[in-house]
């Protein structure tokens, strides 16, 4: 079943006289449970592809259908280069409760500890998973997300104590912590030495597995596109590629 449907999006991006079509007619979905790379080469429209996937950047045309939901019915997007008012609290919401965002940069609040970095998207929003936990229930997976990424002795830790590999398994468990169906990784492996990095995917291929989370990755690496179940090739802004 699709968790992920892309119908012929493009997104052109306007700069004064200049514009540049990153994204070109682009279909293709997303298996619920996918461990998908989307690869391609510097500049192909990667980033693009996972930010309109993340609901942070608009298509200029076409539908991105996540989850079963039609986000953008209704609106004509050759005509909307801003995220209308109208939607914007829904996209929020749909943000929170389908989506897990890490990035390459690991971006954790460094004032924060570990345990308090994880549980920050808990204290935001209230997605029918949580709905379903009560506190005690919370608490239990809170501690069974830190223990797989294997930061139990290291809750009290605050970001700029820990290593590169273990800041991105904070952010691995914060992605993860609201039960959201969707992950999308933005080169998580980029500003990781190579056993580090092998680690992280180790650890994401567990957690896809366990969990059943699908994972979307925009990435260079071929180790990460040599694991995926989906491989989605791009060049120019078209696909080029798919298995
Ligand atoms: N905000 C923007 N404004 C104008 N052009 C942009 C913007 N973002 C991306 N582009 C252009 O769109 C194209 C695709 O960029 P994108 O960042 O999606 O590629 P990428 O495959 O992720 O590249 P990289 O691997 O280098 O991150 C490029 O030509 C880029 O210059």
């Amino acid at each position: 079943m699709a968790i992920v449907e892309l119908k012929n999006v493009s997104k052109i991006y306007q700069m004064d006289k200049v514009s540049v079509k990153a994204v070109d007619d682009v279909s293709f979905s997303i298996d619920q449970g996918s461990f998908c790379a989307i690869s391609g080469p510097s500049g192909s429209g990667k980033s693009t592809l996972l930010n309109i996937i993340g609901l942070t950047d608009l298509p200029s045309a076409g539908s991105v259908i996540i989850n079963n939901i039609d986000i953008y019915k209704g609106i004509d997007l050759s005509k909307t280069h801003r995220i209308p008012l109208s939607i914007d609290s829904k996209l929020t919401d749909f943000r929170r409760n389908l989506l897990g965002f890490v990035f390459q940069t690991f971006n954790l609040i460094p004032v924060l500890n570990v345990y308090e970095n994880i549980v920050i998207p808990l204290h935001l929003g209230d997605s029918p998973a949580l709905q379903s936990m009560n506190k005690a229930e919370q608490n239990k997976w809170v501690d069974y997300l830190i223990d797989t990424v294997g930061l139990t002795n290291w809750k009290k830790h605050k970001p700029s104590e820990l290593s590169g590999g273990q800041r991105q398994r904070v952010a691995i468990a914060r992605a993860l912590v609201t039960k959201c169906p969707i992950i999308l990784a933005d080169e998580p492996t980029a500003n990781l030495d190579s056993t580090n990095g092998d680690q992280i995917l180790e650890l994401m291929q567990k957690l896809n597995r366990e969990l059943k989370t699908t994972f979307i990755f925009s990435t260079h690496d071929q180790k990460i596109v040599n694991m995926a179940t989906q491989v989605i090739k791009i060049r120019d802004g078209k696909i080029f590629q798919q298995d």
